[in-house]
């Protein structure tokens, strides 16, 4: 069951692999407040849409993550109320950033969160600025990482990482923030080496990885608000009946 009492995501045409993952996950997903967000955007899409986009954002990576068969539930870190709500009507859980302590605290303190409820539950830390995620993508990271402890994948950048597992009995250790590519590898995290992940590890933090998500088919809600932005190409995901990649 997820944490808001629905069954987990059915599979369906736009989430079904033909094999079920093993693992459910929990994923636990940071969001700062909108005000403060995603400033490194701002120079390519202007102050006023720059908090509209973070939104959107995070709309479109928690749609997707629920959609996702491997994923039991999404807690989402914030204390940002517009975010909250609306997240929460999606089928989120929203956790306040209580210790106010920057990213890395946020997400110990949304995994102790899971684990006060579930202590065997597998989580991951996922980045709230991946709106091309797939879930059939996001399905086939999360089972790479089942079979290790700790596993991270690198984002699309090279440097940075969007998500970071941790088993049943693990801690998760979080190490985000810049170039935590090589600080995840050297706490022992094993990289996620997958081809054909591109949705997952595509976050957005400048004008270039905008473009880069809409090229790849944005989620709806930033295909919408990515076409305000001067100098963006428009992509967006394939709608219902269209074969799903
Ligand atoms: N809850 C919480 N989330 C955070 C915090 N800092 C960053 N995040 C989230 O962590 C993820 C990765 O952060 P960044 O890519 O650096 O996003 P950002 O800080 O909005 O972007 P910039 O302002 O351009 O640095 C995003 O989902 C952020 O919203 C924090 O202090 N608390
Ligand atoms: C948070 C990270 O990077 P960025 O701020 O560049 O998204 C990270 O990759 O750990």
């Amino acid at each position: 069951m997820r944490m808001d009492g629905q069954s987990p995501a059915p599979a369906d045409a736009t989430t079904c692999s033909k094999a079920a993952p093993a693992a459910l996950w929990s994923l636990v997903i940071p969001l700062k407040p909108l005000v403060l967000a995603k400033t490194r955007l701002a120079p390519a899409a202007g102050e006023a849409l720059r908090p509209r986009l973070a939104l959107a954002f995070a709309l479109d990576t928690v749609a997707a993550a629920l959609a996702c068969t491997a994923v039991r539930d999404v807690v989402v870190v914030t204390d940002d109320g517009t975010a909250g709500g609306a997240l929460t009507a999606l089928g989120a859980r929203i956790v306040p950033d209580t210790p106010a302590a920057g990213l890395n605290a946020a997400l110990a303190h949304g995994v102790r969160t899971v684990r006060r409820a579930r202590p065997d539950a597998a989580v991951a830390a996922l980045n709230a600025d991946l709106p091309a995620l797939r879930p059939r993508e996001l399905a086939r990271v999360l089972e790479y990482a089942s079979g290790f402890p700790r596993a991270f994948l690198a984002d699309a950048a090279g440097t940075g990482t969007t998500l970071l597992s941790a088993a049943s009995g693990v801690e998760l250790r979080p190490g985000f923030g810049g170039p935590s590519r090589k600080r995840h590898s050297a706490s022992g995290a094993v990289e996620i080496l997958l081809d054909g992940v591109d949705s997952v590890r595509q976050d957005v933090d400048t004008g270039g990885d905008l473009r880069a998500a809409l090229a790849l088919g944005a989620g709806p809600c930033t295909a919408a608000l990515g076409a305000r932005v001067p100098g963006q190409a428009h992509g967006e995901r394939p709608g219902p009946g269209t074969p799903v990649r």
